[in-house]
């Protein structure tokens, strides 16, 4: 009986222990838990704030209301100087067979360009450069800045009246941010990719303002006098993508980071759709430095004098370490037309009608931004005739 009671009574005896020891697991446990919540919290905090930073109302180094002003001096220039032929001598070496053959343009090239183009082939053959800045105006209308929400651009490329559209003013860790995004995503074969991060490309010191109608763009910080290099493409500040797909992949992966979702916004604006000459292969390009806030004049005839700035052909020298012929703008140095005074802004010609790029757009698959305006076809053209 006893036994029976022991062993009856035995579990009854252990609850104070067992009541002890569920208090101590109970308590330890909510300790975890609360432990674990602190610290989440705290990740919380920085999660917060990583997302707030995308808020482009915010000030971030890549959103906008930022510092209004980025500076760049020769000092700069000189040392990318010593810097880049490395680059340039390891990417001739470089071979692949995916990549295009984009062959060195001379002035014969120019003759052959696509018919249409006879602007660009104007450039080309005045310049002997194997691509010039064309209708980027109005691309971010499509796709993209439509599911981002991107600010508002009207039919004439004036940025709406937001007060904060596309008003920062990016800055290297800007750039750099989309050099991340580059090599994170574009194929590893492309011979391109040459590009790491930002270096300067500027021969003179620049400022960069907002400034309505045309927004962000690049103004001489003195005196620049006619015929000075003042900036000169570089192998490490061009991004090349090959074909449509890699830059999407680009697009993509800067939208999945809330720190450079808004970008994608900008990197719209900032597309250049090229051609090779010999080749006719498509390729995309964008500088990933403050040439692509170079703006332009609409109106050529009423404005040309505002045009201070054009392409010249360079070849390979001491001077110039980085000529590259195959990289996008690897014969693109801009000099000056006229005396520049200090404040004024650089302006180039943006080089043709931005309809011309319609082939280029469709050759890479991808839609031909409408800028609010239907494009009406050849085709279209014929129907309307029936
Ligand atoms: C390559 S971006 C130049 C930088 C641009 N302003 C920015 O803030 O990023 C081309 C865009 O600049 C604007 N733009 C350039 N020249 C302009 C002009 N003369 N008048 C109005 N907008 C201009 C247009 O919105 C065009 O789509």
């Amino acid at each position: 009986m006893n036994n029976t009671s022991w062993t009856i009574n035995a579990p009854v005896r252990q609850i104070p222990w067992i009541v002890m020891l569920t208090v101590a697991l109970v308590h330890l446990y909510f300790n975890g838990v609360l432990l674990r919540e602190a610290a989440d919290n705290g990740n919380h905090d920085s999660a917060e704030a990583t997302i707030t930073a995308a808020d482009p109302n915010t000030k971030t180094p890549f959103l906008r209301n930022m510092n209004k002003t980025t500076t760049s001096t020769n000092n700069d220039a000189a040392s990318q100087n010593n810097t880049t032929s490395n680059v340039v001598a390891s990417k001739k070496n470089t071979t692949n067979s995916n990549a295009p053959s984009q062959n060195a343009s001379t002035n014969n090239d120019a003759a052959s360009i696509s018919s249409g183009d006879q602007k660009q082939s104007k450039v080309r053959a005045q310049y002997g450069v194997n691509s010039t800045h064309m209708a980027m105006d109005g691309a971010w209308v499509v796709g993209v800045s439509k599911m981002l929400g991107c600010p508002d651009v009207d039919e004439d490329g004036i940025i709406s009246d937001d007060p904060n559209a596309y008003n920062y003013i990016p800055n290297n860790e800007t750039w750099n941010a989309l050099y991340r995004a580059y090599h994170a995503t574009v194929d590893p074969n492309n011979e391109f990719l040459t590009a790491t991060e930002y270096q300067n490309s500027w021969k003179v010191p620049i400022e960069v303002k907002f400034q309505r109608p045309e927004g962000r763009g690049v103004y001489a910080k003195e005196f620049i006098p006619k015929d000075t290099l003042v900036w000169s493409s570089t192998s490490r500040n061009t991004a090349t993508f090959l074909t449509s797909h890699d830059h999407r992949e680009f697009i993509e992966y800067l939208i999945k980071d809330p720190k450079t979702r808004y970008l994608a916004c900008d990197v719209q604006m900032w597309i250049d759709v090229m051609s090779s000459d010999e080749e006719g292969t498509t390729y995309i390009c964008e500088t990933f430095d403050e040439a692509v806030l170079l703006n332009t004049v609409w109106d050529d005839n009423d404005n040309s004098d505002l045009i201070n700035i054009e392409p010249r052909p360079m070849s390979l020298s001491a001077d110039n370490p980085d000529y590259d012929e195959n990289d996008c703008y690897g014969n693109d140095h801009y000099f000056t037309v006229r005396d520049i005074q200090a404040g004024e802004q650089f302006r180039i010609d943006y080089g043709m009608g931005w309809d011309d790029d319609k082939e280029r757009w469709e050759a890479l698959g991808l839609n031909f931004p409408t800028r609010n305006k239907v494009v009406v076809t050849d085709d279209d053209a014929v129907d309307d005739d029936e």
